[in-house]
């Protein structure tokens, strides 16, 4: 059973020098959302604030990551050769890369791109028409204001599901076109059809990834393939307004993605995206056509800590905003995640658990960070792990 845990700082902010958020709202003022108001002050609000050791020191260090071409991987084993090494090197180390040969219509991510943008300049009574339920992950969100009172991310997101089936990547085609239509009315088809054929081309993309970690692991082509072809990923459109005070807020805090894998598509030239490695935060620089690959919290648990689940946050700028893509593929939510017996059993790091139960820990109980992993291991084995403070690394199951 699930032991209760710290009650985290879920409620809605009192300290805001709130712009109150009022979906009925119908005047003009509505077309200026909260984050607008915000910025064109000279300091931003103390919520919005990041302790130190958070805070970012001005870095101009960019990671090195390897270019994996997809296209070349799936058609001949030369190319899944390489491509196989080099996520096997890049995974055991810090698990970011980025793929070509991917196969996505630059048409279609601009399109998303546009589409992103687009949304985030509509009246903010509209934009409340999509808000996040409580518990869940899909919806609107200005800052997760509705869910943290203190360290708001200087964002705005619009995040919804994409429970892709085993029947093919167009087998499910109107998951996410009935999410536009139902949130935010028949005028959102066009926008909801965009998103629909940009998930499918991620699930497509990612599967093929798949392809190249089973492969890496010495698993074979199949294994993960198969493990998420009825996946319930997540697709979340990130908007990063400029700032006043960069240096002292981010955009996405430190945090190690839960999902299995996230494939991340920056707008533009604006980057913002960094990986702490060897002690330093490092930038994953936007390039035309390629695509930021990471592994998640998910990930690392299937393959019983061999690849990595890395800490990564967004910053922001004074001058320019900045909008990102993230599809973040999960299993099915009552699929066990679980390492492989073979080819080298291990002892366990992670205990047996779903995606259903990781993602009600990070809606309900935990605020997604550097040791989600760890504190979801021990808030579904209290008995065993309770005595280890929160710090600690992955304890061994057998
Ligand atoms: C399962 C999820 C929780 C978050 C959205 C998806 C994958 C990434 C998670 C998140 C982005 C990690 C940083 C903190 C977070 C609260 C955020 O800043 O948005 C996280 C997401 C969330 O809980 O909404
Ligand atoms: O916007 C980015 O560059 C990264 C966002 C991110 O890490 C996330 O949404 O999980
Ligand atoms: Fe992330």
């Amino acid at each position: 059973a699930a032991m209760p845990f710290p009650a985290m700082e879920v409620a809605r902010s009192p300290h805001l020098p709130c712009v109150p958020v009022d979906a009925n709202a119908t005047d003009s003022n509505s077309a200026t959302d909260v984050l607008d108001l915000w910025r064109q002050q000279k300091q931003i609000p103390a919520p919005f604030v990041w302790p130190n050791a958070d805070a970012r020191p001005s870095s101009m260090l960019e990671l090195d990551v390897p270019v994996v071409d997809i296209g070349a991987a799936l058609h001949s084993a030369a190319g899944m050769g390489r491509a196989a090494a080099q996520v096997a090197e890049a995974c055991a180390s810090h698990g970011f890369f980025q793929v070509t040969g991917h196969g996505v219509d630059p048409a279609l991510a601009r399109a998303a791109l546009d589409g992103a943008a687009d949304f985030f300049r509509l009246p903010l009574a509209t934009k409340q028409g999509a808000r996040r339920s409580p518990g869940t992950v899909e919806g609107y969100a200005s800052a997760h204001a509705d869910r943290f009172a203190a360290k708001l991310p200087w964002k705005e997101t619009l995040s919804f599901s994409h429970n892709h089936d085993d029947v093919g990547a167009r087998g499910n085609s109107h998951v996410v076109v009935d999410y536009f239509t139902s949130a935010l009315g028949d005028d959102f088809k066009h926008l909801g059809e965009v998103y629909q054929e940009y998930c499918e081309a991620m699930e497509e993309a990612s599967l093929a990834i798949m392809e190249v970690l089973g492969m890496s692991l010495g698993l074979g082509r199949g294994y993960y393939r198969d493990y998420f072809a009825d996946g319930s990923s997540i697709m979340r459109c990130n908007y990063y307004p400029r700032c006043p005070e960069p240096d002292r807020t981010l955009g996405t805090g430190p945090h190690c993605d839960p999902s299995a894998l996230t494939i991340l598509l920056q707008d533009g030239d604006v980057d913002g995206l960094q990986v702490l490695v060897d002690g330093a935060w490092r930038f994953v620089r936007p390039k035309t056509g390629e695509l930021v690959v990471n592994i998640g919290d998910t990930f690392m648990a299937l393959s019983n800590g061999r690849y990595k689940s890395c800490l990564h946050r967004a910053v922001v700028h004074r001058e320019k905003e900045r909008r990102s893509l993230a599809y973040f593929l999960a299993p099915r939510e009552d699929r066990v995640v679980r390492p492989p017996p073979s080819p080298a059993p291990a002892p366990r790091l992670y205990p047996d658990f779903t995606w259903a139960e990781l993602m009600r820990f990070t809606q309900r109980h935990y605020r997604a960070d550097a040791r989600t992993l760890d504190a979801f291991a021990r808030w579904l084995d209290p008995p065993t792990c309770s005595a280890t403070p929160l710090s600690h690394g992955p304890k061994l199951l057998n």
